[in-house]
C-alpha cells in the first residue's frame, strides 16, 4: 500500500444531462459507504461548496451531451477548472483520480466529458490511481460499467482508508465470484412458452384508461442454458417511505388543491420563482402558452407545432438581457397521468395510498438520497406526484432494474427471464427490450408475477429531467415571448413476433407496429389544445456553446461582417429564424446604413408543399435581403428535385456548393452555425465539411502547408495513407479548432 496517499475521504463527483450519470455515481458512493469509506457524493457545479481543491481522493462519472459538450450541471466546474489549471502543471499534484465516462459511438466525439477532463487533469499533475473507464450506450454500457465499478474497489482501497481497514486479495476474489457467480436454475419447461406478454393479460388496470404495449422476446435460447451468470448486483434500498406527522400532513392538504391546477410540481412555487427573487437566470417559472399552431400541412409526416410562451412580467423582467437568438429553454414536463395512475394501480398501490403524502428517508443513516428524491426528505408529496414528476418511466431499461425486478417476482419463470435479460447469456434479449423502448409498465405487464414496491422503482429510474427547445425569436421582437417550434414524438416501432412463421400464411405473419410517444411535446400539444389557459414550467437554458450571432462589434450598431453558414433541416431552422430577425433589427438600427454581411441559410425538409417550415417568414427575409442566400433540399419530393437539381439533404447542398463554402471559411473568415438532429445530420454536415476543405485545399498545397502548420501533429490511422496536402485527420482537426475558436457552433440534439 502506497501509504503516503492515503487519505481518509472519497468524493464520488458527477455530472449528468439525463440521469444515467447521476444515478451510477449514486451507486458506487452508496457502495463504497457500504464498504466503509468515508465517501460523499456531489455535482460537479456544487465544487465551491464541497471544497474540489481540498479533495485529495476523487471518483469521477461524466457523461457526454450535444456534440461532444459537458453536461449543463458542470458548467460552472469547467471554467473554475480551466482557470486552475491554465498553465499550472502542479495545480492538482495532490489530486488522484479515476474517471468512468459515459457516451455514445453514433455520435462524433465519443466520451469526449471523460476524454478531456482526463487530459486536463493529468497536465495539471494529478494522477490516476485506476484507468479511465468508457461506457458506450450504442452497445450497452453495463458491461463497462460493472467490470470497471468491480475493479474500482481494490483500487480505492490503496489510496483511501477503508473503515474496515484495505480489501485483502481474498475479498476482492469474492467480489468477483459474486459477480460471476450469480447463477440461478434456469430450466425452463421443455418447449419454452410463448414470450410472457406476447398476449395482453387480463385487463387487471380496470379503469386506467393507459394501453401497456405487449413486449415481444424471444426466450427459447434459455432452454439451452444450464446456468444464467453475470447479472448485476442487487442494490441496497435507498428510500424508505414515512408517513408526515399530523402538522406537516394538514400544511400538505391545505396547499395542495390551490396548486392542483398548475401544470407544474405540487411542491414548486412556480409564483415565487416568477417574482424574480432569485439571481440565477436559469431559476424556473411558470409561463402561459399564448398560442398554438400547427405549421406542417395535413399531409406532413410529422406534426410540427409553433407555440408561443409568455413570460410572466417579473420573469420577463429577470431575464431581460440574459437571453439571445440562439438559446434555449427547459420546458418541466411530467410523465403521461395515465401511464403513472396505472402503473400504481399495477403495483396495486391503491387511489388513495397514491394520493397521501409521505416523506423519504434514507434507508440507510450513513447515504444520501439520490439528489432528484432529496426534496421529499424535508417536504411531504404523494407517490403519484412522485411518479408523475421525477421518475422517468419511459427510459430505455437498465440491466440493474431488471435484476431488482427479477427479485419482486413470485413466479420461477418471469424471475428467470428476467434475470436472462440482465446476464451475461441475453445481451440479444436485452438490446430487443430496449429497441423496442418499453415503458416500465409494459415490463411489469410482461412478467405478471412481478411486483416491486413503488418506493423502490422510484428509487431505480432515472430522473425525469427537462426538454429543452431553442427559441425561434430574438428578444429585439419581443421580449417578453419565447416562440417554440418542435415536432410531436409520436412513432410506430415495427416489432417482429418470434413466434410467427413467415412460411405460414395463416398467422398472420410480418411485424407489429408498436405507438411509443415522447413525453413532453405530446404533453404540450394536449395543453395548447385545452380550452382553458395553459402554464408551463419553463426555465431559460444556459448556452454553453455560445450559439449565438456575434454582437455588433463597432458602437454605431452595424453588424459583424463575418459571414454567417446556417445549416438547419427541419426544427433545426428555428435558432436561425431568430438569427434573421436579429440580423434585420441591427442593420435597421444601424447609425449608417450598412451593407448586409452575406447570410446563407441550408435547410432541408421531405416536401415543398408540407413541411417548409417558415417559409413565408424565411422567403421575405430573403427578398428583404437579410439573408442573402438560401439553399432548401428536399429529401422525399423527387418533383422538386428534377426542377430545380436540388439535392436531397442539406450536406449535399453543401457539398454542391463546396468551393464557394470552403472559400467562405478559409478565405473570408465566416462562422458556420450547425442546428439539428447529432447522430445523423451533425455527423454527416461534419464530414461533409472535411471533404470540403480536402477538396479545396488539394489544388492550394501552400495554404494548406499554412493550416497545417496551425494544427497539431495528426495521428493517422493505422495503415491509411493520405498524401492529401491537407490530410482528413487535419481537416477534422481544422474543424475542431474552428470550434474551440467559436468559429464553427453547433446545437446538435438526439
Ligand atoms: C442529445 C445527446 C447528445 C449526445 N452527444 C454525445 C456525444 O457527443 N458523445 C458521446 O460520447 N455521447 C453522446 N451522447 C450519449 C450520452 O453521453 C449517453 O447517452 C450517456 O449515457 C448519457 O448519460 P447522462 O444521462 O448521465 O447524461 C449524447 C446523448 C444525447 C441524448
Amino acid at each position: 500500500m502506497t501509504g503516503a496517499f492515503v487519505d481518509p475521504r472519497v468524493a464520488v463527483l458527477y455530472a449528468s444531462q439525463t440521469g444515467n450519470a447521476e444515478s451510477i455515481s449514486h451507486s458506487i458512493y452508496e457502495a463504497a459507504v457500504k464498504r466503509g469509506f468515508d465517501a460523499s457524493w456531489h455535482v460537479l457545479d456544487d465544487h465551491e461548496a464541497f471544497g474540489f481543491n481540498a479533495l485529495r481522493t476523487v471518483v469521477f462519472v461524466v457523461s457526454t451531451t450535444g456534440d461532444g459538450d459537458p453536461p449543463d450541471n458542470s458548467a460552472r466546474f469547467w471554467r473554475v477548472l480551466r482557470k486552475a489549471t491554465r498553465g499550472s502543471a502542479t495545480a492538482y499534484a495532490h489530486l488522484r483520480f479515476a474517471i468512468l465516462g459515459l457516451g455514445d459511438t453514433n455520435y462524433s466525439n465519443f466520451c469526449n466529458t471523460a476524454q478531456r477532463l482526463d487530459k486536463q487533469l493529468l497536465a495539471a499533475g494529478a494522477t490516476a490511481f485506476y484507468p479511465k473507464g468508457l461506457a458506450d450506450d450504442a452497445t450497452g454500457m453495463e458491461e463497462v460499467v460493472e467490470a470497471w465499478i468491480e475493479g474500482l474497489w481494490p483500487a480505492l482501497a490503496r489510496v483511501a482508508h477503508c473503515a474496515g481497514g484495505p480489501p485483502g486479495d481474498d475479498a476482492v476474489d469474492a467480489a468477483a465470484d459474486a459477480l460471476a457467480g450469480l447463477a440461478v436454475g434456469a430450466e425452463p419447461a421443455p418447449g419454452a412458452e410463448p414470450a410472457p406478454g406476447a398476449e395482453p393479460a387480463s385487463a387487471d388496470g380496470g379503469g386506467a384508461a393507459h394501453e401497456f404495449q405487449p413486449l415481444l422476446l424471444d426466450f427459447r435460447p434459455m432452454a439451452a442454458l444450464k446456468a444464467i451468470s453475470g447479472a448485476p448486483r442487487v442494490p441496497e434500498p435507498i428510500c424508505a417511505a414515512v408517513l408526515p406527522d399530523a402538522d406537516a400532513e394538514k400544511r400538505y392538504w391545505s396547499a395542495a388543491p390551490q396548486l392542483e391546477s398548475l401544470a407544474c410540481p405540487p411542491w414548486h412555487d412556480g409564483v415565487a420563482a416568477a417574482s424574480g427573487a432569485a439571481d440565477e437566470p436559469s431559476t424556473p417559472f411558470l409561463a402561459r402558452i399564448a398560442s398554438a399552431a400547427r405549421i406542417t400541412g395535413p399531409e406532413a409526416l410529422k406534426r410540427t407545432l409553433l407555440l408561443e410562451i409568455e413570460l410572466p412580467e417579473a420573469a420577463a423582467r429577470h431575464v431581460r438581457g440574459r437571453w439571445h437568438a440562439g438559446d434555449a429553454f427547459n420546458v418541466y414536463a411530467p410523465n403521461d397521468a395515465r401511464l403513472v395512475a396505472a402503473t400504481l394501480e399495477r403495483l396495486g398501490v391503491g387511489a388513495r395510498d397514491a394520493r397521501r403524502p409521505q416523506l423519504l428517508a434514507s434507508a440507510d443513516p450513513a447515504i444520501k438520497l439520490p439528489a432528484h428524491l432529496q426534496r421529499f426528505a424535508a417536504a411531504p408529496a404523494s407517490l403519484h406526484d412522485m411518479l408523475l414528476w421525477t421518475a422517468d418511466l419511459c427510459s430505455p431499461p437498465r440491466k440493474v432494474l431488471l435484476r431488482v425486478l427479477a427479485d419482486a417476482c413470485s413466479e420461477p419463470a418471469d424471475r428467470d427471464r428476467l434475470l436472462y435479460l440482465c446476464s451475461k447469456q441475453g445481451p440479444a434479449a436485452f438490446d430487443e427490450l430496449r429497441r423496442q423502448r418499453p415503458t416500465v409498465l409494459d415490463i411489469l405487464h410482461a412478467f405478471p408475477s412481478c411486483r416491486p414496491s413503488a418506493v423502490r422503482l422510484l428509487e431505480l429510474l432515472p430522473p425525469l429531467v427537462p426538454r429543452s427547445y431553442s427559441i425561434c425569436n430574438a428578444p429585439h421582437e419581443s421580449e417578453a415571448v419565447w416562440r417554440v417550434a418542435f415536432n410531436v414524438v409520436e412513432y410506430e416501432l415495427e416489432v417482429v413476433d418470434p413466434f410467427s412463421s413467415a412460411e405460414d400464411p395463416e398467422d398472420g405473419a410480418g411485424p407489429r407496429r408498436v405507438r411509443r410517444r415522447g413525453v413532453c411535446t405530446p404533453w404540450l400539444e394536449a395543453l395548447a389544445r385545452r380550452a382553458a389557459p395553459a402554464h408551463v414550467l419553463v426555465a431559460l437554458r444556459p448556452n454553453l456553446n455560445a450559439f449565438r450571432l456575434p454582437p455588433p462589434p463597432l458602437p454605431d450598431g452595424a453588424p459583424d461582417p463575418r459571414p454567417v453558414l446556417m445549416v438547419g433541416p427541419g426544427t433545426g431552422v428555428a435558432p436561425f429564424i431568430g438569427f434573421l430577425q436579429q440580423r434585420a433589427a441591427e442593420l435597421a438600427r444601424a447609425a449608417q446604413p450598412a451593407d448586409a454581411p452575406l447570410t446563407w441559410l441550408f435547410f432541408g425538409c421531405r416536401t415543398a408543399a408540407h413541411d417548409f417550415l417558415f417559409r413565408a417568414e424565411i422567403e421575405g427575409r430573403l427578398a428583404s435581403g437579410v439573408l442573402g442566400r438560401l439553399s432548401v433540399c428536399f429529401s422525399r419530393d423527387p418533383e422538386a428535385r428534377e426542377e430545380h437539381g436540388a439535392p436531397r439533404y442539406v450536406q449535399d447542398a453543401m457539398l454542391s456548393r463546396r468551393d464557394e463554402v470552403a472559400e467562405l471559411m478559409l478565405d473570408r473568415d465566416a462562422l458556420l452555425y450547425v442546428c439539428g438532429d447529432a447522430k445523423g445530420m451533425g455527423k454527416d454536415v461534419n464530414d461533409a465539411m472535411a471533404d470540403i476543405l480536402c477538396g479545396y485545399l488539394a489544388s492550394r498545397p501552400a495554404r494548406a502547408r499554412e493550416l497545417a502548420a496551425q494544427l497539431p501533429p495528426a495521428r493517422a490511422p493505422a495503415g491509411a495513407a493520405d498524401d492529401a496536402p491537407l490530410s482528413r485527420a487535419q481537416a477534422l482537426q481544422l474543424l475542431a479548432l474552428w470550434t474551440a475558436q467559436r468559429r464553427y457552433l453547433r446545437d446538435l440534439w438526439a
